[in-house]
């Protein structure tokens, strides 16, 4: 296995997953295979990016969320909450343990790398299949239990990394069910309007995979590019971001496709960004479109993220809700689990959606990953 990238990069494409396990830092110049283009459907000047524009920011004890929240899903599929009730300790611990699990050497945290089929450990991002250039990122997947990957990466001293995530992980998940129900009420949907295998769906249930990606300072960063444009398959995902911007969101015009523009959301202290996710896009019949972002990386700042994506318990059947569909609004998907979702999206990537569409659309509103011509494999 080649130790730095330099050594590999003009490698047969079969290397490139060996190329995943480089120190980046090691790197004064950016490898070709990581130098994206605008044939890769990326456009490294950036002229598509809306300056002053910014996705809205919810007070989560504003008497008036529901609405704001239902019209930031509507309108830009995405947030950023304040107020939310998660502690800003809580927030720097995960912090903190992101950037001791990133700083481990590399062969450390091989120890802990995810198996080629596995959902959980160390790797780079997942969907570095569907693209002809390699992304300036690293990412450790937690699904379950972090006990095993921790203990790898940290034989003696693996309880303080684990104890935090315990936490991290109870407080999103109230957090999470929270805004759920804030989205449903904003669609007007009660919790009689919604049952998961026959019972009400109390969120008690839901499942979540926690998603820490790590973007070092990169020698060319207006060529790389550190995640790229995707739609998280979640319910909702809740997204911590350090201050050092890098998210940017998909800005779609209405009607959705035509004029869109890449928005930076930057970052303010202590809030979270919440995102809507394909399954609440097929909750809500396509009422709130999943939103399409991506991660940029600079050139001298490190930038740690941790994503929280929510969804049913796995094998719980999503289908539009009755209360939204009509004659006119007839079910545009068919029902699907999330881990049968999951191995859509796997195959399909950004065309999973349209992939499991069952009716044309009416009056105009659409899948907008039918649109965004990102490239798939
Ligand atoms: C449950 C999951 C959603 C996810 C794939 C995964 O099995 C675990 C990681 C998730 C993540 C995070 C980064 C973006 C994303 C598209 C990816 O490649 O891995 C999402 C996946 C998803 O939402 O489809
Ligand atoms: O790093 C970010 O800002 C985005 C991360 C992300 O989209 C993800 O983990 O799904
Ligand atoms: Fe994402």
């Amino acid at each position: 296995m080649p130790s730095r990238v330099s050594d590999s990069f003009k490698a047969h494409p079969d290397e490139i997953h060996h190329q995943k396990y480089i120190d980046f830092n090691s790197l004064r110049e950016l490898p070709e295979s990581y130098a994206w283009t605008s044939s890769d459907n990326y456009q490294p000047a950036q002229d598509d990016l809306e300056a002053n524009s910014t996705v809205p920011v919810i007070d989560l004890t504003d008497h008036n969320a529901v609405d704001l929240v239902g019209h930031a899903c509507k309108s830009w599929g995405a947030f950023q909450v304040t107020n939310h009730g998660i502690s800003s300790e809580l927030l720097e611990n995960m912090e903190s343990a992101g950037k001791s699990l990133f700083s481990l050497p590399v062969q450390q945290k091989l120890m802990a790398a995810r198996s080629p089929d596995g959902i959980s450990g160390y790797g780079v991002a997942r969907i570095s299949s569907f693209f002809p250039k390699l992304m300036w990122s690293e990412g450790f997947t937690i699904f379950g239990s972090p006990l095993d990957h921790a203990r790898s990466l940290w034989p003696n001293d693996y309880d303080r990394f684990c104890d935090i995530i315990g936490e991290y992980e109870k407080e999103m998940k109230a957090l999470a069910g929270r805004l759920m129900w804030l989205v449903l009420g904003s669609l007007r949907i009660t919790k009689e309007d919604i049952t998961w295998s026959g019972a009400k769906a109390d969120f008690k249930g839901a499942c979540a995979a926690l998603q820490m990606n790590s973007y070092p300072a990169c020698p060319d960063p207006d060529r790389a590019m550190g995640l790229a444009a995707h739609t998280d398959s979640s319910l909702l995902t809740i997204l911590y971001q350090n201050k050092t911007s890098g998210l940017q969101v998909l800005h779609e015009g209405r009607p959705a496709g035509q004029d869109s523009s890449w928005v930076t959301v930057q970052p303010i202290p202590n809030a979270l960004v919440v995102n809507v996710g394909d399954l609440l896009h097929i909750l809500s019949n396509g009422r709130y479109l999943s939103v399409l972002h991506r991660a940029m990386v600079n050139r001298t700042q490190h930038r740690l993220s941790v994503a929280y994506l929510y969804g049913p318990p796995p094998n719980v059947q999503i289908s539009p809700v009755r209360k939204l569909l009509s004659p006119t609004r007839p079910p545009l998907y068919r029902a699907i689990t999330w881990s049968e979702y999951l191995g859509t999206k796997a195959k399909h990537f950004n065309k999973a959606l349209s992939s499991i569409r069952v009716c044309a659309p009416v009056n105009g509103f659409h899948d907008i990953n039918d649109q965004n011509g990102v490239q798939v494999g």
